[in-house]
């Protein structure tokens, strides 16, 4: 029986579990959470150890915090550990045959990355996103449900593109951007900027 352990007892956790099983890669899911032993199961699934039994237990791994920055920083220290990481594409995401997924990639349901697309590690694609063909992601960039990027785009380290938000064909967003919810990218987003609104305005910066 393969078993997939999943860092982070979180609600997206539980997205990832469903996609994970739905695949028929893995059949039975661990969480483990720094929570442990106060919390011992997320919704179905049991909560079994924190982070440093994980790191001991030598299972493969992803991890489902939502923070872009802290999920590659526990990638990175799990790797770190020896462990192997997992990659998790629910079987209704369509993905063309050359594109690159880095370690710890999380691709939900119904999304779609086209020919040509490059991801870094621990990237989330989640439901009903697209990436279109040629863009390239750096790690811990994280796609809101149905948010889009046109093609070409280029987005940076822990770019958050918000939900239903769409980003127009060859944008660069620069690393530790921000795009609300429901905007329409039509300039490139500079380093730490947010932006909202359509068209996508700078409303503050990511401190
Ligand atoms: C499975 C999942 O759930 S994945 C996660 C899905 N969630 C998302 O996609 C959320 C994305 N986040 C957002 O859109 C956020 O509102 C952010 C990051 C843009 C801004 O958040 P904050 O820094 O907390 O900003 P705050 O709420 O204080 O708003 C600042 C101003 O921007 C406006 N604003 C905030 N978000 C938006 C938006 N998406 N579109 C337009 N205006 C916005 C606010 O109305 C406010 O305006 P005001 O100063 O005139 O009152």
């Amino acid at each position: 029986m393969k078993i997939l352990a999943i860092l982070g007892a979180s609600g997206h956790g539980r997205v990832i579990a469903d996609a994970a099983l739905s695949s028929g890669l893995w059949q039975l899911i661990q969480f483990y959470d720094d929570a442990y032993p106060t919390l011992q199961c997320n919704g179905r699934f049991p909560v079994v150890g924190d982070s440093a039994a994980l790191a001991a237990s030598g299972l493969p791994t992803v991890v489902a915090i939502g923070d872009n920055v802290r999920r590659l920083e526990k990638q990175q220290w799990l790797q770190q550990a020896g462990l192997p990481i997992a990659t998790v594409c629910h079987p209704s995401a369509v993905i063309a045959c050359d594109v690159v997924l880095g370690d710890g990639c999380v691709v939900l349901a119904g999304a779609v990355i086209n020919s040509g697309a490059q991801l870094g590690k621990a990237c989330i694609i989640n439901s009903r996103a697209v990436v279109e063909h040629d863009c390239e992601l750096a790690d811990a960039v994280h796609l809101s449900p149905a948010a889009s990027l046109g093609g070409g785009c280029r987005l940076g380290t822990a770019v958050w593109v918000g939900i239903g938000a769409a980003v127009r064909h060859l944008i660069t967003l620069e690393e530790f951007s921000i795009v609300g919810a429901g905007a329409a990218v039509v300039k490139p987003v500079l380093t730490r900027q947010i932006v909202a609104g359509v068209p996508a305005q700078l409303i503050k910066m990511n401190k």
